[in-house]
């Protein structure tokens, strides 16, 4: 399988290291100064989109939402029965078929985690999409994370929860981090323990299952330290926030589509 990047930025190059395990890659962006990288990752580089098409089995479309409309426009009509594989935000099926013509399309949506091979993917193919086509789309992009497919209408809610999540992330776990420096500890030593308690909490629910609430239940003592902790987080709808903010996440999705 040869698969074609067109943009080798974040999410270009984070595909990059996960898709080179399984198959031939090759990567064109216009910014020239990504060839060393793409290069230095074992990527070939393409001098420009129609030698890349011409190289590739599949396509994968990794520019700002504000670039697709030219590349697609200026794939119109070389496709020759590939399929391009989109993970622009908000941009449907329907908007890639008029401007790329009817091809097959596949709407994609990972997240950055799959620079290390653990992205959340979710996926949605036009009808054009054949089984073979849709099993070696999965073959080559399970080596990314774990693929969701999904109904079209919840992909810019998946854009908000798993897309866009990383960001979300990474600042609660700043936010518990300058915590841990307010208690006493270095900011190293405070990531390392939040870090270590993420991850064994993401551990324990993936091991045993059940519900977050009934875990909490399992941490808070009775008039001890964790219930006042929860009682700040109540009291300040840390809940109704964080739903805020996939909600605002998901509108804006929305807007770009
Ligand atoms: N950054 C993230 O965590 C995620 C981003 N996305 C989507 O991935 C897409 C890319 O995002 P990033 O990688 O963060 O952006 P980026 O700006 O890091 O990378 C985009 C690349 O496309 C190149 N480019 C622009 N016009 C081009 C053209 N005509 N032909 C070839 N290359 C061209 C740019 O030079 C740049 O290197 C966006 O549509 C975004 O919505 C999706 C999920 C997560
Ligand atoms: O912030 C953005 O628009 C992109 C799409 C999902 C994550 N990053």
């Amino acid at each position: 399988m040869r698969i074609g990047i067109i943009g080798f930025g974040n999410m270009g190059s984070a595909f990059g290291e996960g898709l080179k395990k399984s198959a031939e890659v090759v990567a064109f962006d216009t910014d020239a100064s990504k060839k060393e990288k793409a290069l230095e990752m074992g990527i070939g580089w393409a001098k420009d989109l129609e030698f890349l098409v011409a190289n590739s089995d599949l396509l994968l479309l990794a520019v700002k939402p504000k670039d697709a409309g030219k590349v697609l426009e200026n794939l119109r009509g070389k496709m020759e029965g590939k399929v391009l594989v989109s993970i622009v935000a908000g941009l449907s099926l329907k908007k890639i078929e008029e401007l790329l013509g009817r091809e097959k399309v596949i709407r994609c949506m990972p997240n950055l985690a799959v620079a290390v091979g653990k992205g959340a993917i979710a996926y949605v193919c036009n009808d054009l999409v054949e089984e073979r086509d849709e099993e070696n789309f999965k073959e080559s992009f399970s080596k990314c994370g774990s693929l969701h497919k999904v109904e079209e209408g919840l992909m810019d809610a998946f854009t908000a929860l798993a897309g866009s999540g990383p960001a979300f992330v990474m600042k609660f776990i700043s936010a518990l981090c300058l915590a841990g420096v307010r208690e006493g500890f270095s900011y190293q030593q405070a990531m390392d323990i939040v870090l270590d308690t993420i991850e064994g909490t993401v551990l324990m629910l993936r091991t045993f299952g059940g519900h977050p609430e009934e875990w909490i239940s399992k941490v808070a003592s009775p008039s001890g330290t964790t219930i006042e902790g929860i009682k700040v987080l109540e009291e300040r709808s840390f809940s109704g926030i964080l739903m805020e903010c996939i909600r605002e996440t998901t509108n804006r999705c929305k807007q770009l589509g």
